[in-house]
């Protein structure tokens, strides 16, 4: 195909007063679809650096323009196109970066839907192109959620496992308040009917803050609130089987207490690991601590993300950071806290002056870090 698509013969069955409407709704659509794409793209490329996903927007933009021809944009009568006022108030207010791509690409689809059916009427392949082009939006679609989940979670250096309480909601959101990004539905006790209904709400919670929402133990549930992931223990489902049921873009995460579950884990494929209890905790009975040690290994062999997990607080944090946790996750002391946003800010200050110092000595000379007492 060249630059422009060759119409060998357009409008095969189509009565003449018809085609200039025709023409007219392949012209905006044509149009609308590129425009869309546009902005999916301009994401891509500045907000998850991706060259993968901004050069199949690019493509698309390109194959959609050929069809654009000289014919169908002579059509055009912008001061006379009823629909230019109509707008939906929810493109006045975009909540964040998520609602801006799903609008986008549900704006995308929907015009390759209209070129589709009205393109039949046009010209005999338009059709076929078009529902091909169709089935791409969703594939990139699908992509473009699973890879910006996993850079969200690279991001995350604080994990609220949450626990039983009166204030659930109130307390994640002050922690979302200040500033967390990954969070993590634990419930062990309760029925389904009132699992599920807190699962949704704190997904919309999680949502609205554009933070990651992960389901402990219960992949069913993690798929019927449409999560961002499950979390599974030694004793649950086998990472592969989670997998099949949750597709390729969904977070799974495993916990590990020792070397060889780690390596395991690694092996079957989760996206990240708890590494823990690090110390012996109420939160979790009967567990004995793996310890400092553990933590240590894991800052020297983990290939995945990991979460150092069991008893930290901000009077042990230092320690935990110490032995090499970049990234930490926590029940009590934040769902206990008096003022969960603050501690949470803590956690993530901490962290955070952490990998500064951490990038710095990687690129300072030894000598430099040790005279300028740069250890941590
Ligand atoms: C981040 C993280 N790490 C470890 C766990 C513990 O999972 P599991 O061993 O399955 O125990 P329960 O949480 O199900 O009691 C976790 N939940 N999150
Ligand atoms: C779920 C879990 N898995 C390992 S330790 C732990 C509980 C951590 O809770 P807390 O932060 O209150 O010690
Ligand atoms: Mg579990």
């Amino acid at each position: 195909m060249g630059d422009r698509y060759e119409l060998k013969k357009p409008f095969p069955n189509l009565p003449a007063q018809a085609q200039p409407a025709v023409c007219r709704i392949l012209d905006a659509n044509l149009d609308r679809a590129r425009e869309g794409l546009r902005i999916v793209e301009e994401w891509c490329r500045f907000g998850l650096d991706s060259s993968e996903l901004a050069g199949e927007c690019k493509q698309l933009r390109q194959e959609i323009a050929k069809w654009h021809t000289q014919d169908l944009r002579a059509f055009r009568d912008t001061l006379g196109d009823v629909g230019t006022d109509l707008s939906h108030p929810q493109e006045e207010e975009r909540a964040g970066i998520q609602q801006l791509l799903q609008a986008n690409l549900c704006r995308i689809e929907e015009a390759l839907r209209v070129l589709e059916e009205y393109g039949k009427l046009y010209h005999p392949e338009m059709g076929t192109a078009f529902k091909q082009m169709r089935y791409r939006i969703y594939t990139l679609e699908s992509n473009l959620l699973g890879y910006q989940r996993q850079q969200k979670l690279l991001r995350s250096h604080l994990y609220l496992v949450t626990s039983e309480s009166e204030n659930l909601f109130a307390v994640v959101e002050a922690a979302l308040q200040g500033g967390l990004t990954l969070v993590q539905y634990r419930d062990k006790d309760a029925d389904d009917d009132v699992r599920v209904e807190t699962a949704q709400k704190l997904r919309q919670l999680c949502r609205r803050y554009e933070a990651l929402f992960i389901v402990n133990d219960r992949v069913d549930l993690a798929l019927a609130v449409d999560a961002d992931g499950v979390h599974l223990g030694q004793q649950d489902l086998p990472i592969a089987m989670a997998r099949q049921l949750l597709g390729p873009h969904r977070i799974i995460g495993r916990s590990t207490t020792n070397p060889d579950e780690m390596r395991r884990a690694i092996a079957e494929g989760a996206d990240y690991i708890g590494v823990g209890p690090v110390y012996e905790t109420p939160t979790k009975i009967g567990k004995a601590a793996a310890g400092l040690e553990y933590v240590r290994y894991a800052a020297q062999n983990a290939s995945v993300p990991w979460f150092a997990i069991g008893g930290i607080d901000p009077t042990n944090l230092n320690d935990v950071l110490s032995a090499g946790a970049e990234r930490i996750a926590a029940v009590r002391a934040i769902m206990e806290a008096e003022q969960p946003t603050l501690v949470t800010q803590y956690f993530l200050s901490q962290l955070s002056r952490l990998q500064t110092l951490r990038a710095l000595k990687a690129h300072l000379p030894q000598s430099h870090v040790q005279s300028n007492n740069l250890t941590s």
